[in-house]
């Protein structure tokens, strides 16, 4: 084998070990979840050596803490932690903060640690160990394979698990909303009156009425998410079915839904939208519309070395739609295929939220 060929085999060999071992990224960062390691360097104040975060770990084993720093290396190197010298003319580093871990504070509002704790729960990780043996029978997703039920008959008879999944997405709720309503606010201006469809507990709707005292907004959920919510002055909580019948109002809210169905249930829900839209009569006054915030995956031409981890999340996300229930995420033609399906006239993709988009969708 010549040289470049030898340095090719190399690099094909660490990039495949690369793969075969990269689950240890997110199960290292959910041991110092596990731990609380963010927020005892959090609560230190200053730069941390590793013998005072071994001290400061209160159900440490005494046997392994001779392995803390190994696990902190890993995630300095991941970008969770970051390594400052403790003062001037000190040799020894000290651990601090970085944005990543900072979003993973228990006190933090925006803090991801719930989603984190629902997405890597084993109920959620065991399918992929199924996905392959999904692939070869009937069943609808590998959720399903590695459990003998789907995941909504899971969560419907093991309460922990519609805990964690609500603390999830209302975590990730509370996010969008911070992000929502700075960047957006002229969407929602004129508006009277708003439903948020598949609202959950109402974590978005709740900081969507507080901006804006004047709209009347409804979270609508399965009857058994929204019982017993209190209503507040302009928020009311109303139970249903999206697929049968939407409450009227002059706009219709779907965060995070369309990418949990298929296409043609995808479609059943527009149009119940839509026509929730227009059974508000307020004649011309008011531009009616449905807003949706979800991913628009980039296509693949488009991916560069800059947006390429973006890429990789949006195909995680993807993955996860496949692997747990039977729905995915769309690129902007498919997008545009459903809207004009489900009698929309056009549409406008604004992509200020990150990995994902706000979509405003016209009559
Ligand atoms: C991914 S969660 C999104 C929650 C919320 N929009 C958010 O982003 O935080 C999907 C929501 O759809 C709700 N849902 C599922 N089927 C529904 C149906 N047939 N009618 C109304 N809501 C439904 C679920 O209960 C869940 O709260
Ligand atoms: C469609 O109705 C439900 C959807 C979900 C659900 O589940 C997951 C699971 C996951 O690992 C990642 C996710 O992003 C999601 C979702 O976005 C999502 O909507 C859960 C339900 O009940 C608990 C549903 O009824």
């Amino acid at each position: 084998m010549d040289k470049v060929n030898v340095n090719e085999l190399l690099e094909a060999q660490a990039h495949v070990w690369n793969h075969i071992f990269s689950f240890i990224n997110s199960m290292s960062l959910k041991c110092a979840v596990d731990l609380g390691i963010p927020d005892i360097i959090h609560s230190h104040g200053k730069p941390m050596t590793v013998a005072e975060l071994v001290a400061a770990l209160p159900t440490l084993n005494p046997t392994k803490a001779r392995y803390i720093y190994r696990l902190m290396r890993i995630l300095v190197h991941s970008g969770f932690f970051a390594q400052q010298k403790l003062s001037h003319g000190v040799q020894e580093d000290g651990y601090v903060l970085t944005n990543a871990s900072r979003l993973l504070l228990k006190d933090n509002p925006l803090s991801l640690t719930p989603f984190l704790k629902f997405e890597l729960d084993p109920i959620l990780t065991k399918p992929w160990d199924f996905l392959g043996l999904w692939f070869q029978n009937n069943d609808c997703t590998s959720f399903y394979t590695a459990h003998g039920k789907t995941y909504w008959d899971y969560a419907d008879h093991d309460p922990n698990l519609g805990n964690i999944f609500n603390e999830g997405m209302a975590s990730d709720a509370r996010l969008v909303s911070s992000v929502l309503i700075d960047k957006c606010k002229g969407s929602f201006e004129g508006l009277d009156s708003l439903v948020d469809v598949g609202g959950g507990t109402g974590t978005l709707a709740k900081a969507i009425a507080h901006a804006f005292p004047h709209l009347d907004c409804t979270v609508f959920d399965l009857p058994h998410v929204v019982a017993g919510l209190q209503d507040s002055c302009n928020l009311k909580y109303v139970g249903g079915d999206m697929f049968e019948d939407v409450p009227v109002a002059d706009a219709v809210l779907l965060k995070w839904i369309l990418h949990d169905w298929n296409d043609n249930e995808c479609l059943k829900i527009l149009k119940r939208c839509k026509e929730a839209i227009l059974n508000q009569d307020k004649g011309v006054m008011i531009k009616k519309k449905v807003m949706i915030i979800d991913m628009v995956l980039m296509d693949n031409e488009k991916v560069n070395e800059e947006n390429s981890k973006t890429f990789e999340t949006q195909l995680f996300m993807d993955m996860v739609m496949m692997a747990v229930l039977t729905g995915r995420q769309r690129r902007e033609d498919e997008w545009a295929r459903l809207f004009c399906a489900a009698g929309f006239s056009h549409y406008k993709i604004f992509p200020l939220l990150g990995l994902r988009s706000f979509i405003e969708v016209y009559p």
